[in-house]
């Protein structure tokens, strides 16, 4: 086992040039021993590439990254400390899920064999199978399975959940859970606000290869808002005061028959004015993290 006094994760002005694209810049962090962590971003963001840079994959043009106080690029130390699945995971197509899980074993720094056998069952993995005939989501489970089931002091997590289902989801959750249980780190990059709300103590967001924001839960959950779309059977002049609703803001009237506003924290006070006029249709949509950048971040950014 590492030291326990490093930090599971250090990035220290890290930075990653490709040719004009800044793909990471200047990006300082630290993850301590224990965190389940979320890395949030949009496409393009750098996540990908912050992860290659942490695990060696990639040479930083600027800065460092340190697994448990062994340099990155010190390759078979860190990697001695974690375990990683990668966004697109590819498998040795002629071995069957069980060879692939055995080989990862092998390579990894020492696998429960018994709870990897419940991990098969619980993901609903056919192992029997050569890895060729494997759909995109099945190959996530297989390296999923074989991350879980090490005992490495960190989990590197690249967009993990992007090809699964709700159900073998949930059990990626419950994996976490249990991995955060253990002490295990868990260094999870996501684009989904609800996967890294759910599971994660902390996150960073990162936006064209900047970090903007590292904050706990409770402040994420301050960028948490529902767009409500409003459709009116007629006119209803007195919705005007909706705007100065506690959690209302940019209400648009599209028609004078439809509105929408962007709304934060608990429904009553608007969900009371609505009640009041004829309304004949009502849409409460989560905005993308996408979206919810470009509201809090693109102003900032430009
Ligand atoms: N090998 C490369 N050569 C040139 N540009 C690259 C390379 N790898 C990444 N980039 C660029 O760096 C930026 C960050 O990409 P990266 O894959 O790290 O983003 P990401 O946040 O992981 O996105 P996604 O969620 O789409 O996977 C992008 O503009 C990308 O086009």
């Amino acid at each position: 086992m590492a030291p326990s006094a490093a930090p599971a994760v250090l990035l220290d002005s890290l930075g990653k040039r490709f040719g004009a694209t800044e793909a990471v810049v200047d990006l300082s962090l630290a993850v301590p021993a224990g965190e389940v962590f979320g890395f949030l971003g949009p496409n393009g963001a750098g996540k990908s590439t912050t992860i290659r840079l942490l695990l060696g994959l990639l040479r930083p043009t600027t800065g460092r990254a340190e697994v448990f106080g062994d340099a990155a690029d010190d390759v078979e130390r860190a990697h001695r400390h974690l375990a990683y699945v990668p966004a697109d995971v590819a498998l040795w197509p002629g071995l069957t899920g069980r060879e692939c899980l055995d080989l990862l074993a092998g390579v990894g720094p020492g696998t429960d064999t018994a709870y990897r056998d419940e991990l098969v069952e619980r993901f609903g993995l056919d192992p029997g199978k050569r890895a060729r005939a494997y759909s995109t989501g099945n190959r996530q489970k297989v390296a999923l399975v074989a991350a879980f089931a090490t005992r490495a002091p960190l989990l590197v997590l690249d967009e993990p959940t992007s090809g699964l289902d709700p159900l073998v989801e949930r059990e990626f959750r419950r994996c976490i859970a249990e991995a955060a249980g253990r002490g295990q780190t868990v260094f999870l990059s996501s684009h989904q606000l609800a996967e890294v709300e759910a599971v994660c103590t902390r996150v960073g967001i990162l936006r064209a290869g900047r970090l903007v924001e590292v904050a706990g839960l409770e402040e994420l959950r301050r960028l948490r808002r529902s767009e409500v779309t409003v459709e009116l059977a007629r006119p209803a002049p007195g919705l005007e005061r909706i705007a100065g609703l506690p959690g209302v803001a940019d209400v648009r009237w599209t028609t004078p028959l439809q509105l929408t506003l962007a709304l934060t924290g608990p429904p009553r006070a608007v969900l009371r004015a609505l009640g009041e006029v004829d309304v004949v249709r009502l849409d409460v949509r989560e905005p993308s993290l996408e979206e919810i950048f470009l509201d809090y971040y693109g102003r900032a950014a430009a």
